[in-house]
């Protein structure tokens, strides 16, 4: 566990001291008890040294030093990644989060995506996820791992697939957040999620031809992209974002709503901007374009119910007549 100092019950402590005393994580998920076998250790090296299978879950601005701090792990050791971001060309090819895993610890990596809302997996709702991973033996053992009566899991071997679903619905989810915003109701959302779905796709397709159709329907697709457009974070301080009508940035907003948490939505906007530009895919991922646009370059939020026409399915119209689409205009689409 990465240490951190908190205010607890009046006093300061170390998180993880307090964790093992109480087993409750009371910055990132308090209110739930965890089983009393966990433990949570502050030594990396003393953490990792024994392990199996290595699970990753932190923001994916963290990963590389992680490693870098990791010391001596066992040879036939493997990961998992459930880290939704933390993408980058790399010489003209698209690479992934477990990418970099794999190639900083030279073992198996897969990856772990669904429709995992932390809290309410915490409180052991019912829920699907879709573990991506090549080695099929690996794939009936983790499966084993993770699957339960309340945590369904279905293995594939489409790594991009599952991983890059994984990441891009954080992108979409800000624009959903932006419609929230804007208090536009379910319809609105549902065509956001339907063209983000489509953009997903297109995207990731460009990339890995061989992803799966299969894959867009499995947990890590569909649903994850649904809960998070409804219950998530990235959704959430979206809709701050544009309430706040430009008065706030999106580090203030993270701070004044997360508690300590991280938005992945933003980081990896930032992250496939340059690569969508580069690959000339901005025309063809107008939704993702604008999202980008809205949340980093003043584009007027009601931008997001204005894509351009020719889409998948013409359901949107063209920007009113004499908008730039680019002033910083906070509101519903100006009249006229
Ligand atoms: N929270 C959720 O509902 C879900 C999150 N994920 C994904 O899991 C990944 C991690 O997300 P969360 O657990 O929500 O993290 P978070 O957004 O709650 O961030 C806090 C975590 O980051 C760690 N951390 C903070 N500073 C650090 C540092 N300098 N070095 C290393 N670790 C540090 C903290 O120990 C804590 O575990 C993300 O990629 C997210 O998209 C996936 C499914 C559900
Ligand atoms: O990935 C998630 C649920 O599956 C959580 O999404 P947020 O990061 O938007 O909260």
């Amino acid at each position: 566990m990465f240490e951190e100092e908190i205010q607890h019950k009046g006093v300061k402590r170390k998180l993880s001291e307090v964790f093992n005393e109480t087993k409750e994580n009371v910055k990132y998920l308090p209110g739930v008890t965890l089983p009393e076998h966990v433990t949570a250790e502050t030594d990396l090296k003393k953490a990792v040294m024994y392990a199996d299978v290595l699970i990753w879950v932190l923001p994916h601005q963290f990963v590389a030093r992680t490693v870098q701090n990791m010391g001596k792990i066992k040879e036939t050791c493997v990961s998992v990644s459930l880290i939704k971001g933390g993408l980058e060309l790399e010489g003209g090819k698209l690479g992934l989060c477990s990418d970099l895993l794999r190639k900083l610890l030279n073992h198996e990596v897969g990856v772990l995506m669904g429709a995992n809302v932390a809290n309410e997996v915490a409180a052991g709702e019912f829920c699907e996820a879709t573990l991506g991973i090549k080695d099929k033996k690996y794939q009936a053992l983790l499966c084993k791992l993770f699957d339960c009566r309340t945590f369904r899991v279905t293995a594939t071997d489409d790594i991009p697939g599952v991983e890059l679903c994984g990441a891009l619905k954080n992108v979409v989810a800000l624009g959903a957040g932006f419609c929230d915003g804007l208090e536009y109701g379910g319809n609105t959302k549902a065509a956001l999620i339907r063209i983000g779905l489509q953009e997903m796709k297109t995207f990731i397709r460009y990339f890995y031809p061989e992803v799966k159709d299969s894959t867009f329907l499995e947990s890590c697709g569909v649903a994850d992209l649904i809960t998070t457009c409804f219950g998530g974070r990235n959704r959430k301080c979206a809709e701050a974002f544009v309430k706040a009508k430009g008065a706030k940035s999106w580090a203030q907003i993270e701070k004044e709503l997360l508690g300590g948490q991280k938005l992945q939505g933003t980081l990896t906007a930032l992250e496939i901007w340059p690569v969508m530009q580069k690959h000339n895919l901005c025309e063809k991922l107008p939704l993702l374009t604008t999202v980008y646009q809205i949340a980093f370059e003043d584009r007027a939020p009601w931008s997001i119910v204005k894509l351009p026409s020719g889409m998948p399915s013409s359901a949107f119209h063209k920007e009113p007549k004499g908008s730039t689409g680019i002033s910083f205009f906070f509101g519903r689409e100006p009249k006229g």
